[in-house]
């Protein structure tokens, strides 16, 4: 059955187009989710307690489907926005995003949304002064800090409202992500968080877990040889396997005491998107109790030191003080559990909230002592760019104003 006719047969004629329209969305390699309306909603609270109210809300809703949705937000001692959705879709396989109904035609033409102002937030120049403090408190051992991810954002201003739908086919273009929508909390609005994602925190499906972190990082290149040889070059790099190693063994100090076995087959390896390269490693693992769930395991592993740094409470207070605005669901996690306890959580970067007609778009890097203001500079430019791609924001004046 084709995308259409699938979604003809669940979403009546009579439905209010509000319920018509996914309010969550996330295309993976083998599988797209899409959540109609809302049922109800998982009680307010922090990360700590967050499984335990996953718990509780499956005990008091025992309805179907038993399959929460949404998104975690970067700072744990902020509430997740999860909803139970009035109806779900899960279409296996890789398929077309184009003609999900209320977001976009397959066939109509892309659209670009007349673009009024890019605003980065700080500027390229204060977040390389941040770089170097980050730096400076690295290299003091008094500060006990191992490694510091630093954000920037970029506020884009437009005409009119941005076009979800367009935007993650755009999105979409690029199969080496997980495409994604997701609702947040109204704030002066409605508001979503959309992108693609390049890293898994924890698949958990009965006893099996996966998780895939991505730390390390270098841009990749139109010219074929200058890109295979930033490739090797990252995979060769003794300062990015020791960033990536890092974030390697803190989600293994998280998990083995949950596991039977936990282990890397593959190694670590280079992953590719259409703007970067990673260090990736696959960690695959067999639970001991296959009643642990994903809920409790991906609220322990949050954040990981991928998006946050080493030691945790350290790193989140440096980067309190160092970046200008709260992260927000920026770096946070977007995904779904359900009632048996399995799930599929991703970090949430590469990712834009767009509120109206403005959109904040975020891009972070992991420094550790070796790391220069430039060269992150350099990555978070690279970092942003599938978003901007996306918004049809490429050229020479962009990239004057994000360094
Ligand atoms: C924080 C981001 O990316 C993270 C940081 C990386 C790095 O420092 O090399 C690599 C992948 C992600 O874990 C981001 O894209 O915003």
């Amino acid at each position: 059955m084709d995308m259409i006719a699938a979604l003809a047969n669940i979403v009546p004629a009579s439905e209010s187009a509000a319920e018509k329209q996914p309010s969550f969305i996330l295309k993976m390699a083998d599988e797209t989710m899409l959540a109609y309306g809302t049922k109800h909603q998982l009680a307010a609270g922090p990360l700590d307690g967050f499984s335990a109210r996953v718990d509780r809300h499956f005990a008091e809703h025992g309805d179907r489907p038993g399959i929460l949705v949404g998104a975690i937000p970067f700072d744990p001692a902020h509430s997740a926005h999860l909803v139970q959705p009035a109806r779900m879709l899960r279409v296996q396989g890789d398929h077309e995003v184009g003609g999900i109904p209320g977001l976009a035609t397959a066939s109509a033409p892309l659209m670009r949304v007349p673009v009024i102002s890019v605003t980065p937030e700080p500027t390229a120049d204060a977040f390389g002064e941040a770089v170097n403090a980050a730096i400076r408190a690295l290299d003091d051992t008094s500060s006990g800090l191992h490694k510091l991810v630093l954000s920037r954002c970029l506020k884009v201003r437009a005409g009119r409202s941005f076009s979800a739908g367009e935007l993650l086919r755009r999105l979409a273009s690029d199969a080496s992500a997980s495409v994604f929508i997701t609702a947040l909390p109204d704030k002066d609005g409605k508001r979503i968080l959309i992108g693609a994602t390049p890293e898994l925190l924890l698949d958990k499906r009965g006893h099996r877990i996966v998780s895939h972190p991505l730390a390390g990082s270098a841009p990749r290149s139109q010219d074929p040889a200058e890109d295979r040889a930033a490739g090797e070059h990252l995979l060769s790099s003794a300062k990015d396997q020791h960033e990536h190693s890092l974030v390697v063994q803190a989600i293994m100090d998280v998990l083995s005491p949950y596991c039977s076995e936990l282990s890397a087959p593959g190694g670590t390896t280079l992953r590719a998107t259409a703007s970067l390269w990673h260090l990736g490693t696959r960690l695959v693992g067999r639970l001991r109790d296959p009643a642990t769930s994903c809920a409790e395991l991906a609220a322990l592993l949050h954040p990981t030191p991928a998006v946050c740094g080493l030691p945790r409470q350290a790193a989140h207070a440096a980067i309190g003080a160092l970046e200008p605005y709260d992260r927000d669901f920026y770096a946070g996690a977007v995904g779904w559990c359900d009632s048996s306890g399995d799930g599929r959580w991703f970090v949430s970067i590469r990712c834009a909230e767009i509120r109206g007609e403005e959109a904040r778009l975020y891009a972070g890097a992991g420094i550790v002592p070796g790391s220069t203001a430039e060269g992150e500079i350099a990555e978070t430019a690279a970092k942003f760019s599938a978003m901007l791609h996306a918004f049809g924001l490429e050229g020479e004046d962009v990239e004057r104003r994000i360094g």
